[in-house]
């Protein structure tokens, strides 16, 4: 476990998670999606949390976040209880969830202006803020534009602006590059790594091994709703180039794609 340093002939306290999962469940029906979820992540730390697809991974999230009540175990940001302590929680927390649903009627910038009066925030900070969001983001040429006209990224990217706009300790991401053009792309990656530089942490979902590779320090790696490898990035790659080969390994290779489909080629 980290720990903070410890101040001369005092011994270290060990440090409080960003995050944390302890015996998390979540059934839909008969079928288990999250199985006794154990995970723990690390203050400071870009984590990066990787699975097959229907592996658990935004049901994990969605319970990381509020958005979504457990059957069973617990999450705690910064050691406060997301369900049984939830303001405190969404304070430090900004969340970029699956699809999630915004006022459509409104332009981003009101939006923003919206979101950040309801926490409480002044509305100088709230306009200031919002206008340097919707730059960095590129949405400023949009301006009079209704969220409902948006595209897929640009919907995306308002998002990840309420997600930030409020100054959060921690930023849980479910996919945030999906669906994202490269060169947005690209100001996303520098404004989580700004972010972890400043002391904040991330955790995010992604398939896409090689940008978990290249931002992330940890990583799980989620099957079939259970953990089957976390830790330091280089320990869960382990003997494996990369972390692809690593995934493939751990999720274990499926021969599809090679037979079958015969029609396909005649
Ligand atoms: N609301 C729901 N009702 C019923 N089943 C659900 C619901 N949400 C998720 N599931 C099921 O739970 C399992 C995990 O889904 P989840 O969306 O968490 O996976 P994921 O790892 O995020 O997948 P992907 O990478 O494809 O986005 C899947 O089998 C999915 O069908």
């Amino acid at each position: 476990m980290s720990r903070v340093p410890g101040v001369s002939g005092v011994p270290a306290l060990p440090a409080v998670p960003a995050l944390e999962f302890s015996g998390l469940v979540k059934r839909f029906g008969g079928q288990t999606a999250v199985d006794h979820v154990d995970l723990v992540v690390p203050p400071g730390s870009f984590f990066g949390l990787v699975g097959p697809n229907g592996a658990g991974k935004t049901t994990s999230l969605s319970m990381a976040t509020g958005l979504l009540r457990p059957d069973a175990g617990a999450v705690r940001i910064f050691g406060h209880d997301v369900w049984a302590d939830p303001v405190a929680a969404k304070e430090l927390v900004g969340v970029l969830p699956d699809g999630m649903a915004l006022p459509d009627r409104l332009t981003g910038r009101e939006v923003l202006t919206y979101l950040g009066l309801l926490r409480g925030m002044a509305r100088e900070v709230v306009e200031q803020r919002a206008a340097e969001l919707l730059a960095v983001l590129e949405l400023d040429a949009a301006e009079s534009t209704a969220i409902v006209d948006y595209s897929t990224g640009m919907r995306k990217k308002i998002t990840l602006a309420t997600a930030l706009l409020h100054g959060p300790r921690l930023l849980v991401l479910d996919e945030p590059f999906e669906a994202i053009d490269p060169v947005s792309a690209a100001t996303i990656r520098t404004i989580l790594q700004r972010f972890v530089r400043g002391g904040g942490s991330v955790v995010f979902s992604s398939h896409v091994m090689a940008l978990v590779e290249q931002l992330c320090d940890h990583v799980a790696v989620i099957a079939r709703g259970r953990v089957e490898a976390a830790g330091a990035l280089d320990d869960v790659r382990g003997e494996h180039p990369t972390l692809d080969e690593a995934f493939v390994h751990i999720v274990g290779a499926r021969a599809g794609g090679a037979e079958g489909l015969s029609w396909l080629a005649s």
